[in-house]
């Protein structure tokens, strides 16, 4: 017996869709991600268990939580059961601040990033939960996710910001051997993946040096209208001022997150450390 009702859908992506759900049991209301696995070749069909065995390691406040995951074999299709976030994405409210003329204050731009930090901590340095029941003992797991923009990160009905959609996210072994082929929004592509196409934790950091820039810009630092002008402005890594009405403490985090040299961008744990420098307890909610 099916046990979610169908109810309106909430965007579509290359994968599929996602619909809005509401669990009989209790009447919850969740989000289901609908993925047709006729249409999915290997690689995609691996890119999806890769999906699966990583959110079944993260259970985070600030991360979109997994709730399972159902095959439904007679009409080929594959659902992925995930906390609904009823606030909607961030690249909604930046493109309400834009529309509207208005700025987010920065009390609200340091409460995004923080949040949004925390959770690409837990993926760079947390412990893999097994929730699945997987093999491995509490160990360190680096999980790279690989597709940080606006559209990824949503409002929770806690108020809360999650993280989301992990459909482009690489676990990487302990040898943190580099994950090889590159996906996801050219705009936040960094520097190293246009030379040597590695990607690892210091790209993330770039991804969401980008993303503060564009809480305060309303527009990423680095735009052009072909991909090999962007190339060059990105490897360039020359950016242009935030609206002065914000700190300098701020545009100088998000000038150490955009270092074109990756050695030089900080870790989660260092700006962590920035955010918070005299508590040690940063890290812990
Ligand atoms: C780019 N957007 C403007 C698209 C329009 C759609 N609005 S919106 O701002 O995402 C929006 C509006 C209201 C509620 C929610 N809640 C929500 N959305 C998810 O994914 C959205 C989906 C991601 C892939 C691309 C298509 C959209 C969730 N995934 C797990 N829990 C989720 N909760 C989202």
């Amino acid at each position: 017996m099916e046990q979610y009702e169908p109810l309106e859908i909430i965007g579509t992506g290359s994968f599929g869709l996602i619909r809005k759900v509401r669990r009989k049991t209790d009447g919850k209301i969740l989000a289901r991600k609908e993925i047709d696995y006729r249409r999915m070749n290997e690689k995609e069909r691996n890119q999806l268990s890769a999906e699966f065995s990583i959110l079944c390691e993260l259970d985070h406040p600030n991360i979109v939580r997994y709730y399972g995951r159902h095959v439904d074999k007679i009409n080929c299709m594959i659902y992925i059961i995930m906390e609904y976030c009823e606030g909607g994405d961030l690249s909604s409210i930046i493109k309400k601040c834009k529309k509207e003329g208005t700025f987010l204050s920065e009390n609200t731009i340091w409460h995004f990033f923080t949040q949004i930090l925390r959770a690409l901590h837990e993926c760079h340095y947390g412990y893999g939960k097994n929730k699945c029941g997987s093999n491995h003992s509490q160990q360190h797991i680096t999980i790279l996710h690989r597709d940080i923009k606006p559209d990824n990160v949503f409002l929770g009905s806690d108020n809360k910001l999650k993280l989301g959609d992990f459909g482009l996210s690489r676990k990487l072994n302990l040898d943190r051997e580099f994950a090889q082929t590159y996906v996801g929004t050219p705009y936040y592509m960094s520097p190293e993946l246009i030379t040597e196409s590695h990607y690892d934790v210091k790209s993330d950091i770039w991804s969401l040096g980008c993303l503060l820039y564009e809480l305060c810009a309303l527009q990423p630092p680095f735009q052009a209208k072909s991909q090999p002008v962007l190339a060059i402005k990105i490897s360039a890594g020359t950016i242009s001022p935030i609206p002065s009405r914000y700190s300098d403490e701020l545009y100088n985090i998000i000038k150490a997150m955009l270092m074109v040299d990756p050695n030089q961008r900080p870790t989660t744990m260092e700006l962590i450390k920035m955010l918070n420098p005299n508590k040690d307890t940063a890290y812990r909610e």
